[in-house]
């Protein structure tokens, strides 16, 4: 039974809810309570002692209803219900309680993979067990296979999939198995990583030996090689006041690129989008939030597979800006902010919409720069101002870095 309350967790948090669900962060059983969150940053343990290395808990903001005693559904970002936590105590921005869980249908790429600790030991049982977890390809499947002779055990690849990377991890796995002796098992394990090497190290042995380890092995650690520059996705994200030349700039840089014809360009327009994407939104704070965070969605799909996604709101808000630099970082692309700094005074000047008459007249509300604020970036990549240079330079000056910064060819 789903319960009055909702919320939505993070992927990492999602991933150790798995964890805490399947069984795989044995001994615990929900997320930790403050005391025991203060436990293992202070000793490594729980409060009653019990060992355990990193602290498993889940952030509730505070201006999330829930209270000591109320039910919260938790879903996955696809609004799958997965568990519902029972709230025993919301302290330092976290919240704890059991857990039940929903036994949501599994999805995601290699679903089927993904057994339960419970599992695996059955099928292992009574053996000795080398485990390997892993975050990239093994590079030495000669070592394990003799260790595992010298134990007489059996092989466990644990890939621990979690992000971007995952399915990538996921197929070393399978590609190892067929390497290995006959019977090695692969069991995916959601697993995110943890900043603290020596913190992860553990952490990753009480997960194999939850799945039934005697031995483990931590697999090398991945070397990412990013992409070169004109193959990763961009994101090339103009903000400024209206009037500023966001757009004007935005298409001349898209028709150099389509000239160009070195890469996949997709533009957001402005315009298109609030008819569109953000149609019936208003000019609120929450609104714009929306509409950005939407374009943002949309610019990192673009460039999650290399594309390179123009986009040219006024994004007035510094926050905003930030998350969907992260949305789009986190998708492997890069991020170019570029702020369109043309001052008030010749926006205004220019009115090319009769716009900013219409906001001092008070007919138009919350106009940007008039009667709504504007954050100017503190972390622009890039400062354009078109009060006194004509179109063509305006582009220039958005172009360059980005043929310097081999983004372009
Ligand atoms: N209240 C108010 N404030 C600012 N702008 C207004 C407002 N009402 C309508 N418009 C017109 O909408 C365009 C801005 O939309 P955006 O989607 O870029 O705005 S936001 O990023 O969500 O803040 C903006 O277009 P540009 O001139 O191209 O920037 C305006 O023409
Ligand atoms: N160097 C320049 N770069 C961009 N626009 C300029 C420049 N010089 C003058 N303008 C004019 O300023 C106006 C900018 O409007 P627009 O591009 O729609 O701005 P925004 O999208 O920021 O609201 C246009 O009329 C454009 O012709």
């Amino acid at each position: 039974m789903t319960a009055p309350f909702e919320w939505t967790p993070d992927a990492r948090e999602l991933a150790d809810l798995e964890l805490l669900l399947s069984g795989a962060f044995q001994p615990l059983t929900g997320f930790l309570t403050s005391a025991d969150a203060h436990a293992v940053d202070e000793h490594g343990t729980l409060a009653d002692g019990t060992a355990w290395p990193a602290p498993v808990t889940l952030a509730l903001p505070d201006d999330h209803p829930a209270a000591p005693g109320d039910r919260i559904t938790l879903r996955d970002p696809e609004g799958a219900a997965l568990a519902v936590l029972t709230v025993t105590e919301r302290a330092d921005g976290s919240v704890a309680g059991p857990l039940e869980t929903l036994d949501a249908p599994e999805h995601g790429p290699f679903a089927r993979l993904r057994r339960t600790p419970a599992e695996v030991r059955k099928e292992l049982a009574g053996r000795e067990v080398l485990a390997v977890t892993m975050r990239g390809p093994l590079d030495d499947l000669e070592e394990i296979k003799a260790t595992a002779e010298e134990l007489d055990a059996a092989i466990l690849l644990l890939p621990l999939a979690f992000g971007e990377g995952g399915p990538a991890v996921v197929r070393a796995a399978l590609k190892a198995r067929d390497r290995l002796p006959e019977g090695t098992l692969v069991a995916v394990v959601p697993l995110a990583p943890r900043h603290e090497p020596s913190i992860d190290l553990e952490l990753r042995e009480h997960v194999a030996e939850a799945y039934g380890a005697t031995e483990h092995l931590a697999g090398p650690e991945p070397v990412t090689l990013p992409g070169p520059p004109h193959r990763r996705g961009l994101v090339v994200f103009l903000t400024g006041l209206s009037g500023s030349g966001k757009s004007t700039v935005a298409r001349g840089l898209r028709d150099a690129l389509l000239e160009r014809g070195s890469r996949t360009v997709t533009y957001l327009d402005g315009d298109v989008v609030r008819h569109l994407l953000s149609a019936g939104l208003s000019f609120s704070k929450k609104d714009r939030d929306l509409n950005i965070r939407r374009i943002g969605f949309v610019a990192a799909e673009a460039a999650r597979h290399g594309g390179l996604a123009i986009c040219a709101p006024i994004a007035p808000y510094a926050a905003t800006r930030d998350e969907v630099r992260a949305m789009v970082e986190a998708v492997g692309a890069d991020f170019l902010l570029v702020h369109v700094s043309t001052p008030l005074a010749e926006c205004e000047r220019r009115d090319r919409k009769g716009l900013y008459a219409k906001a001092r007249a008070g007919i138009i509300p919350e106009f940007t720069g008039v009667s709504d604020p504007y954050e100017e970036p503190d972390d622009a990549d890039l400062v354009v101002d078109t009060t006194s240079i004509s179109v063509e330079r305006a582009v220039q000056q958005v172009l360059d870095p980005l043929i310097q910064g081999g983004w372009v060819r």
